[in-house]
């Protein structure tokens, strides 16, 4: 697979002849320095945008080659997304966010919201149910969004620097809180990371650094 963004007479080649296999279950954190790549390789991963050349399936299933509209049914039905922000919507209650994507797809309101609180409990607020996200930590709201990408029951869990906007021990919290639902729920994740410290505790690490790309061992990296 390659990525090449063209912005008028020059090109941007993030990576060219990248190809590597993510099996079920695995823990995978893809690092690198900032601009090498690895928000560009996520999406591509998850299926928001394509590459400029190659291919990357899901079991089967030809991503690059879908169309919008079931590339937006394969998110949908497959993944689960964590940005760095939370991305809450702000006059709806942590509930009733973390009901949304349910809500969306046509669940009633009253198993919409038991199935929100069982995800509420999981990430440790069901005390907070009630309060907006402008009445949360920055921490809680993060374990809000988890919870609303994981209501759904995807497959696979996509986090863009999850806790890239948190300090370091809620950070600590938030990527154990990850680490323990990735286990418990049996998910494949993806995780784009600056810690080191936290790519070291994954099943494995995808490096991206001047177009090149490669699998390091995550013990290698500093505690
Ligand atoms: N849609 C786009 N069109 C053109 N260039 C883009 C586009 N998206 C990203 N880029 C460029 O591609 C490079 C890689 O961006 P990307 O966000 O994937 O890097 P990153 O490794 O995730 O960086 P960071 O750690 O800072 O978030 C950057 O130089 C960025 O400006």
């Amino acid at each position: 697979m390659a990525k090449v963004f063209r912005s008028g007479s020059t090109d941007l080649r993030l990576f060219e002849n990248l190809s590597f296999q993510v099996m079920k279950g695995e823990m995978v954190a893809i690092v690198g320095d900032s601009g090498s790549g690895k928000s560009s390789l996520l999406h591509i991963l998850g299926a928001l945008d394509r590459p400029s050349d190659g291919d990357v399936y899901f079991a089967e299933l030809r991503l690059a080659k879908l169309s919008e509209a079931a590339a937006a049914e394969f998110r949908n039905r497959e993944l689960g997304f964590v940005w760095q922000f939370h991305y809450l919507l702000p006059e709806f209650t942590a509930l009733e966010n973390i009901a949304m994507p349910l809500l969306v797809r046509g669940l009633g309101r009253r198993e919409a919201e038991t199935e929100a609180r069982h995800w509420l409990n999981e990430v440790g607020l069901l005390d907070r149910g009630h309060h907006r996200p402008g009445e949360l930590s920055g921490g809680e709201q993060q374990r809000v969004a988890l919870a609303r990408a994981l209501v759904t029951r995807p497959k696979v869990l996509m986090a863009d620097e999850p806790t890239g906007d948190l300090d370091n021990r809620t950070a600590e919290t938030v990527f154990n809180l990850i680490a323990r639902l990735h286990r418990d729920y049996q998910l494949t994740s993806l995780i784009v990371t600056h810690n080191l410290a936290f790519a070291r505790r994954c099943d494995r690490v995808i490096r991206l650094a001047a177009g090149v790309v490669d699998e390091v061992e995550p013990q290698s990296l500093p505690a």
